[in-house]
């Protein structure tokens, strides 16, 4: 019999019964909620008579909604939208009244739901993490299985622990060699995005693997992780090795003790057998990989800095012909445009795919002793967490950032999407970090590239689009 992969090992490990129509019950570790899909969800679980089952499991923390400026230190009386506010107090009361572990808006723990958990050690390898969030595939970066849930799944979660799931397929998605210098995580993942699409993964769950990916760090493992959903696949994992169990240890969350060394015998065997088998391979050369820039309305139109804008009449295929040619009326381009030609009106540099620690030092390189362009309107830095903040602000990099004419702000999801007074105005091109660039996401008619952090500070400083290793 063919050995397992790591997803068929933390499925099995987890699978509480399997049903007669092929679906299972799997049984759930961690539960994070934020406070735009659990209110519904603590609403049915009291119109139904109960309780959390198992309180301990959670943890809660509000991310989207939450103002990033100065005010927002007034608490929750400063979101001025009237359905954001509510959101935030209905996440707050409850979170009180079942006493679950929250980490309301003005607690230096605070921060997006994807940064907080793996910082606190919440997620740890080996657990089955969910959240009714899709970006809940970033911590699959520690061996987990992990992938986000609809409210009424979060309900049945509350309520049982468990959750109905069908077994996905298997998928490798292997990164060898060396990545070029000043080339990151997130262009790996774009560049991988681009290759198979963004419904190459459909139904399945993806493993990345290779001596790229063992290379990177956590926080690097994590920006791939959180985008496998970009490319289709509701999971995205690493195997655990001695840099995931030194990231975890000493966390609030985590084991300590006996304990402790229990849990990191145990995760040895967090990693795909040598002769399991996937049901789709892709791989790719790291030494390939060029900073990556999306041009168009789905994270699956992108390229390396250094190319052109697609040109419609070149594209045989009449749908993809059609497709591009909304892509590039919607983004204000023209058709061979160069990348490096795109003017910029604001950078963002945040989201839960890159605002850790990490992202905003290779930000803070490029910033360091240079000015945002005159031509930019707005160039903000949002740390995932209020504790990524405070390290940022212990190693100055804040200083470096306003002295460069970017705004520190509080942190969230902010510029991600448009549910909180960070947006985009109609018309404007934004270089962002974040995860994904449909029609409006920034706000309406805002047109998003998404980038790199570094790639995001130099195009801040340029006002256009330009090679960062032009600038290392
Ligand atoms: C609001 C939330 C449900 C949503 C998600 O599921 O991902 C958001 O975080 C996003 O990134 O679009
Ligand atoms: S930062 Fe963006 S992608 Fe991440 S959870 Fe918030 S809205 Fe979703």
């Amino acid at each position: 019999m063919a050995g397992k992969t790591l997803y068929d090992k933390l499925w099995d490990s987890h699978e509480v019964k399997r049903r007669d129509d092929g679906s299972s019950l799997i049984y759930i570790d961690r539960h994070i909620i934020h406070e735009v899909t659990s209110p519904q969800a603590f609403e049915g679980l009291r119109l139904a008579g109960r309780k959390p089952w198992r309180v301990d499991s959670i943890i809660a923390t509000p991310d989207h909604n939450v103002p990033t400026t100065p005010e927002r230190k007034g608490g929750i009386e400063a979101i001025a939208d009237q359905v954001s506010r509510l959101q935030v107090q209905t996440l707050d009361d409850y979170c009180d009244e079942y006493g679950i572990t929250e980490f309301k808006m003005n607690d230096v723990r605070q921060g997006i739901v994807h940064v907080i958990g793996p910082e606190q050690g919440a997620t740890l390898p080996g657990m089955t993490v969910v959240c009714g969030d899709s970006h809940t595939s970033t911590h699959g970066a520690f061996g987990a299985l992990a992938h986000g849930i609809g409210t009424s799944e979060v309900e049945h979660v509350f309520a049982t622990q468990c959750l109905v799931a069908k077994k996905m397929k298997n998928m490798l998605v292997r990164v060898e060699g060396t990545l070029p210098f000043g080339v990151t995580a997130k262009d790996i993942v774009l560049a991988v995005i681009g290759k198979i699409g963004t419904a190459g993964g459909n139904g399945h769950a993806i493993e990345f693997a290779g001596s790229a990916i063992r290379d990177l760090s956590i926080e690097g493992r994590m920006t791939i992780c959180n985008m496998s959903i970009e490319a289709g696949a509701r999971v995205g994992m690493v195997a655990a090795d001695e840099k995931t169990v030194e990231y975890v240890k000493g966390r609030p969350f985590a084991p300590s003790g006996a304990d402790w060394d229990a849990a990191v015998e145990a995760w040895k065997d967090l990693v795909s057998d040598a002769d399991a088998v996937f049901d789709t391979v892709v791989e790719l050369d790291a030494a390939q990989i060029k900073p990556q820039v999306s041009w168009g309305t789905s994270p699956e139109m992108v390229l390396a800095v250094d190319q052109n804008v697609p040109d419609p009449a070149k594209e045989a295929d009449l749908v993809k012909r059609g497709s591009i040619e909304r892509a590039l009326k919607y983004m204000g381009l023209k058709a061979n445009q160069a990348i490096t030609d795109i003017q910029l009106d604001r950078v963002f540099i945040g989201s839960c795919t890159n605002s850790r620690i990490e992202d905003l030092r290779a930000a803070a390189v490029i910033a360091k002793g240079r000015k945002v362009a005159s031509t930019i309107k707005q160039a903000i830095v949002v740390p995932g967490s209020g504790l990524v903040k405070a390290q940022a602000e212990a190693e100055g990099l804040d200083k470096i950032f306003l002295e460069a004419g970017f705004e520190w702000r509080e942190p969230g999801c902010s510029m991600c999407l448009a549910m909180n007074p960070d947006r985009l105005e109609s018309g404007e091109h934004c270089a962002s970090t974040s995860n994904r660039n449909f029609e409006g996401r920034q706000g309406a008619g805002g047109r998003t590239h998404l980038v790199s952090p570094a790639m995001a500070a130099a195009a801040a400083v340029n006002g256009r689009f330009i090679d960062v290793r032009e600038l290392i």
